[in-house]
């Protein structure tokens, strides 16, 4: 499956709606695109708040969009960022693929440089709060 991951083509949408995100106080756009079993696919932005606070991660904010649509069974995230290192999804997105995605995730992140980091879910989130301990 891992070979079949159109990853040019998710990298594309995540730069396209990164230029869509709502960020005037920390001035850092990420753009996310995430690829389901059955192949759509779902993009966010992080979109940010004067509370700060209320901030939603591009990631969660397309996770949230396509359980909306009917999509929960994501095969790929890519992320796209404008920073010298490719960053990894913060903790609270990592929990949320969690939720809905089983630890061989594959997770890349890149740079508008074309730099890469490549992740598993398992990787980033180790001994993750599932629901098979409720
Ligand atoms: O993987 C990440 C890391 C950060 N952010 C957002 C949150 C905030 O708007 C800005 C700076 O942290 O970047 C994301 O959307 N995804
Ligand atoms: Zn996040």
């Amino acid at each position: 499956m891992a070979a079949d991951i159109p990853w040019e083509a998710l990298f594309q949408q995540a730069a396209k709606v990164r230029e869509r995100a709502h960020v005037p106080y920390s001035r850092f756009p990420v753009g996310a695109a995430i690829l389901f079993e059955d192949g759509s696919v779902v993009t966010g932005c992080n979109v940010e708040n004067a509370t700060y606070g209320l901030t939603v991660c591009a990631e969660r904010g397309a996770f949230v969009s396509a359980v909306a649509q009917g999509h929960s069974r994501p095969v790929a995230v890519a992320i796209v960022v404008d920073t010298p290192t490719p960053c990894p999804p913060c903790g609270m997105c990592r929990q949320v693929m969690a939720e809905f995605a089983g630890p061989d995730l594959p997770i890349r992140s890149r740079t508008l440089q074309g730099e890469e980091a490549r992740y598993a879910l398992r990787e980033l989130l180790p001994y993750a709060f599932t629901r098979d301990f409720l």
